[in-house]
């Protein structure tokens, strides 16, 4: 069961994500172990660590569609899951959701209505312009998903989940399989989102060099949390020059105090 911690009449907002003892099993393993972070509103948390270190899964339980979660896991100020929070998040699978036999606008039309079935159809059709326009995908509008690159299909994933105006984008790695220009541009719309709206946004990469476009970072590795800093701090306090070095400082700093309490005991 998750805890939650709720929040006392007229304090200041929680941040948008607050973990404590963090753990969740999947099968036979203990991925996440004991962790705490905090994600703070209306900014970009880049979510970095290698293959496997329970990225996806940190983030299915913060949209609470993950199983066997323990600790406390408050997000926009209720329990991670809780229904009310259903409308309040975006959030974007490494697999794109989108159904191959029908077009983009097709696809973007048909979550517009399930989304919001009393948005009018000029106010579908304006909305479902803003999203082709903001992942670039105007030009494809008419091409059936099926036939799209997949690059191209993960940014009619994208633009569904910016179909509503979520005050909580949780994005599994984005900007895979982009070119560099595509990805420079995401980066721009992410940091428009958050700068216009006020949103804050939680993505997940395994590439270091975004790490540096982020307001903040939680580094992973093997379930835990090396690092929860802004990128400065993080090359401050590791004596590095980028965020790539900073995070190999941390995992050789975490991996002698490991050896060191394996000769102790
Ligand atoms: N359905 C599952 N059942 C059991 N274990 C799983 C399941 N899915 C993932 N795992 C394990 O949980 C661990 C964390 O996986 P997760 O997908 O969260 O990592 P990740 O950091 O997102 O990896 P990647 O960057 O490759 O997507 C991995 O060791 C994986 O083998």
């Amino acid at each position: 069961m998750v805890n939650y911690i709720a929040e006392p009449p007229g304090a200041a907002p929680a941040p948008a994500v607050q973990a404590e003892a963090l753990t969740v099993v999947r099968g036979p393993r203990t991925v996440l172990r004991g962790i705490d972070f905090t994600v703070p509103r209306g900014q970009i948390t880049g979510l970095l660590g290698p293959s496997g270190c329970g990225k996806s899964t940190l983030m299915r339980s913060i949209v609470g569609t993950q199983a066997k979660v323990t600790g406390t896991l408050n997000v926009l100020g209720s329990p991670a899951g809780h229904p009310s929070l259903r409308t309040r998040i975006g959030y974007v699978t490494q697999a794109p959701s989108v159904y191959g036999d029908l077009t983009v606008r097709q696809n973007l039309d048909y979550f517009a209505a399930i989304l919001d079935p009393g948005r009018t159809a000029a106010t579908r059709r304006h909305d479902v312009d803003r999203v082709l326009a903001d992942v670039d995908l105007a030009t494809h509008a008419d091409a059936l998903a099926g036939n799209l690159s997949g690059g191209q299909r993960s940014r009619v994933s994208l633009a569904v989940a910016l179909l509503g105006t979520p005050e909580l984008l949780v994005l599994d790695e984005p900007t895979v399989g982009l070119d560099p220009v595509l990805r420079r541009d995401l980066w721009t719309l992410f940091h428009d989102i958050a700068a216009s709206r006020g949103a804050t946004l939680l993505i997940s990469s395994h590439v270091m060099d975004e790490a540096e476009r982020c307001h903040r970072l939680l580094l992973m590795r093997e379930g835990e949390v090396l690092a929860d800093d802004t990128p400065d701090a993080l090359r401050t306090r590791t004596g590095s020059d980028t965020v790539e070095a900073a995070f190999l400082h941390l995992v050789d700093e975490a991996v002698a105090t490991g050896r060191q309490k394996e000769t102790t005991r």
